[in-house]
C-alpha cells in the first residue's frame, strides 16, 4: 500500500511537473518567438515600402529629365524621347503625356492605351508629401497598374506607368512565402500593386497584416499572412525548447516527489503540529445511566491533519510521551477544552471535565502547579476537573502518586483511575492511590451481557468503589442491554457510543443543546452528531 502511494505520488509529481513545465515553456517561447516573427515581418512591409519608394523616386527622376530636356508636346520628338525610356524588362511601361484635367494627350506607345480600363481624374489623384509627384491607380484589361505624375507646366503633365512586380516586393522568408501576400496600396484603399509568391495560391481568407506607411508617399505597404503563420509552435526552437522543459519538467518531478516521500521525523512533526494548534480536544459526553442526563465529558485528543484526515490518539499519544511532548500537548488540549466549555461549566456546575494524564506527567514536578495555573486561567472551578490516570501503566513511585493524588483532592480536583480492570495493579493499589473515580473498562462492558464472570469482575469494582467512596464509570456502552445490566450491578454512571461518539468541541456543543430540548433519558445521540 505504502508503495503504491510513493508510485503514485512518483508519478503524479512528474506528470504535473513536466505540465507545469511545459505550459510554462509554450507561454514563454510563444510570446518571445510570436514577437520575434511579428518585429520580422513588419521590417519586411518597411523594405517592400522602400523599395517602392525608390521605384517612385526613379520614375519621378525620369519624368524629371524628360521634361527637363524639351517640351513634351506630343511631337514626334517629344515621343521619340519619351520612348527612349520605356524599355522592356523594367518597370515603366508607358510614358504620357495629360492635360490640366488628367485626360491623355499622347502616349510613348499609343498602342498601350487599348489596355486602358479607366484612367483617373486629376482630382482623383494622391499628392506627394514634397508637392512634386501625384500617384493614382490605372485600371488596364491586364490588372492594375501604377501611375506616377509630374506637372509640365500650368496646362500638361507627364504621367508614368509602373509595373511594381515581384521583384521589388518579394521580400517574405521561405518558411512564408506560399502563406502571405504583399500589397502596395493608395490612401483609398486601392491596390497599386501586388505580389504573391506563389502565384497559383490564394491570398489568405483570414489574414494577419503588418503594414508600413511612408511619409513621403501616399503610399502604403501590407503583408498579409495566415493567423497559423505566426505560431511559434511550427517553429524547431519551439519545439527544441518544449523537448528541454519536459525533460527538465521530468528530472524536477522526480526530485520534488523524492522530496515529498522523504522519511519525515516523526518527532519534528509533532512538533510542528504542536505549533500549528492541529491536537485538537474531541469530548465523548458521560452520563447517568438510569436518566440518561449529561453530567460532563472527557477530552480525547484527535490530530486534525492540514489534509483533512483525522488521527486517532493511539497514532500520536505514546511518541509525544516517549519524546516528551505529551505535558505540552495535554495543556494545549486542556485549555482549548476549558475555554470553550467554560459557558457550559459555569451554567452547570455539577458538569465535570476530565483529561487523561500520563503517570508520568502526574509525577512531574511541575504538575500540580501547571495544572492550578491552567485551570485558574480559565476561571473554571476546580471541582470539575477529572484527571484521568491508566491503570494500564505502573505508576512508578506509588508513595509520591499517592501524595500528588491527596494535594490534588485538597485543591478540589477529583482523580479518576481508568481503564481500571485490565491493569496489572490490583485491589491494593486501587485503595492507595486515593482516587475519587474508577472508570471501568470498555472489555467489561463489553462481555457484561454475555459472561457472568464480567458480572462479578463489575459487581466486585462497584462494591470496592463504595467502600472507598470512590463513584463508578463504565466505559464504551454500546448498547441499552448493557445499561441495564450495568445498573443491576450498581454502576451509576458511563460513557459510550450508544450516547455519542466523541464529538469536536462545535458538536458537542450542539449535542447538548439538542438534550437540553429533548431530555429523553438514555437516548442515543442523533447520528448527525456522530463523529
Ligand atoms: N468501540 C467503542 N469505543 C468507545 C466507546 N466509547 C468510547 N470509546 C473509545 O474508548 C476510548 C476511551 O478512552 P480511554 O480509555 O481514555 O483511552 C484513550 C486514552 O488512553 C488515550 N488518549 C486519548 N486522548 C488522550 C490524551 O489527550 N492524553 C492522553 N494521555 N491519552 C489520551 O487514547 C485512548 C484511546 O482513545 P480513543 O481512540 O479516543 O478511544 C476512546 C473512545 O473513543 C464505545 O462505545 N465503543
Amino acid at each position: 500500500m505504502a508503495l503504491q502511494r510513493k508510485h503514485m505520488l512518483r508519478v503524479g509529481a512528474v506528470v504535473a511537473c513536466v505540465g507545469v513545465f511545459l505550459a510554462g515553456a509554450d507561454l514563454a517561447v510563444t510570446a518571445l518567438i510570436g514577437g520575434q516573427t511579428a518585429r520580422q515581418l513588419s521590417e519586411l512591409s518597411k523594405v517592400a515600402l522602400r523599395r517602392s519608394e525608390a521605384a517612385i523616386d526613379s520614375a519621378g527622376s525620369i519624368l524629371n529629365r524628360l521634361i527637363a530636356k524639351g517640351p513634351m508636346d506630343c511631337s514626334a520628338i517629344a515621343l521619340q524621347a519619351l520612348r527612349l525610356h520605356v524599355y522592356q524588362g523594367t518597370i515603366i511601361k508607358d510614358i504620357r503625356t495629360v492635360d490640366r484635367d488628367g485626360a491623355v494627350q499622347c502616349a510613348a506607345y499609343s498602342e498601350t492605351l487599348e489596355f486602358d480600363n479607366g484612367w483617373a481624374r486629376r482630382d482623383e489623384m494622391f499628392k506627394s508629401a514634397d508637392g512634386e509627384l501625384r500617384l493614382f491607380r490605372v485600371e488596364q484589361f491586364t490588372g492594375a497598374a501604377f501611375g506616377v505624375m509630374r506637372d509640365i507646366d500650368a496646362q500638361r503633365s507627364l504621367a508614368a506607368i509602373l509595373r511594381i512586380d515581384g521583384n521589388l516586393l518579394d521580400v517574405m522568408p521561405v518558411g512564408l512565402r506560399a502563406e502571405s501576400n504583399v500589397t502596395l496600396t493608395l490612401p483609398d484603399g486601392e491596390q497599386v500593386a501586388g505580389y504573391h509568391p506563389d502565384a497559383s495560391a490564394k491570398s489568405p481568407a483570414q489574414s494577419v497584416a503588418f503594414t508600413t506607411v511612408s511619409d513621403r508617399y501616399p503610399l502604403q505597404a501590407t503583408i498579409h499572412v495566415r493567423p497559423q503563420s505566426l505560431s511559434a509552435r511550427r517553429d524547431l526552437a519551439y519545439l527544441l525548447t518544449m523537448l528541454a522543459a519536459g525533460t527538465l519538467g521530468g528530472v524536477f518531478g522526480l526530485l520534488l516527489a523524492s522530496y515529498l516521500s522523504r522519511p519525515v521525523d516523526p518527532v519534528a512533526e509533532l512538533d510542528r503540529a504542536l505549533a500549528a494548534n492541529e491536537f485538537k480536544p474531541y469530548v465523548q459526553p458521560t452520563f447517568r445511566l438510569k436518566t440518561g442526563d449529561i453530567i460532563g465529558c472527557e477530552i480525547l485528543a484527535r490530530w486534525e491533519k492540514p489534509d483533512g484526515r483525522l488521527i486517532p490518539p493511539m497514532s500520536f499519544i505514546p511518541l509525544a510521551e516517549s519524546s516528551g511532548r505529551i505535558e505540552k500537548l495535554t495543556w494545549q488540549l486542556l485549555k482549548t477544552a476549558l475555554r470553550e466549555l467554560q459557558p457550559e461549566m459555569k451554567q452547570d456546575k455539577l458538569f465535570k471535565l476530565s483529561v487523561n494524564i500520563t503517570p508520568r506527567h502526574l509525577l512531574g514536578d511541575r504538575f500540580i502547579d501547571d495544572l492550578r495555573k491552567t485551570v485558574a486561567s480559565s476561571s473554571v472551578s476546580t471541582r470539575q476537573v477529572v484527571l484521568e490516570v491508566t491503570e494500564r501503566e505502573e505508576l512508578a513511585d506509588l508513595d509520591k502518586a499517592t501524595d500528588v493524588v491527596k494535594e490534588l483532592g485538597e485543591l478540589g480536583f477529583r482523580v479518576a483511575l481508568d481503564d481500571v480492570g485490565i491493569g496489572h495493579s490490583g485491589l491494593s493499589y486501587i485503595q492507595r492511590l486515593g482516587a475519587r473515580i474508577l472508570k471501568i473498562d470498555k472489555f467489561f462492558v463489553d462481555a457484561i451481557t454475555r459472561d457472568q464472570s464480567a458480572i462479578v469482575v463489575v459487581q466486585m469494582l462497584v462494591a470496592l468503589a463504595r467502600e472507598l467512596d470512590m463513584s463508578v464509570v463504565a466505559e464504551g456502552i454500546e448498547h441499552q442491554e448493557q445499561v441495564d445490566a450495568l445498573i443491576a450491578c450498581g454502576v451509576e454512571e458511563g460513557q459510550g457510543y450508544l450516547v455519542a461518539p466523541p464529538l469536536s468541541l462545535g458538536r458537542f456543543k450542539q449535542f447538548l443543546d439538542v438534550r437540553r430540548v429533548s431530555a429523553v433519558p438514555g437516548r442515543a445521540a442523533k447520528p448527525e452528531l456522530a463523529a
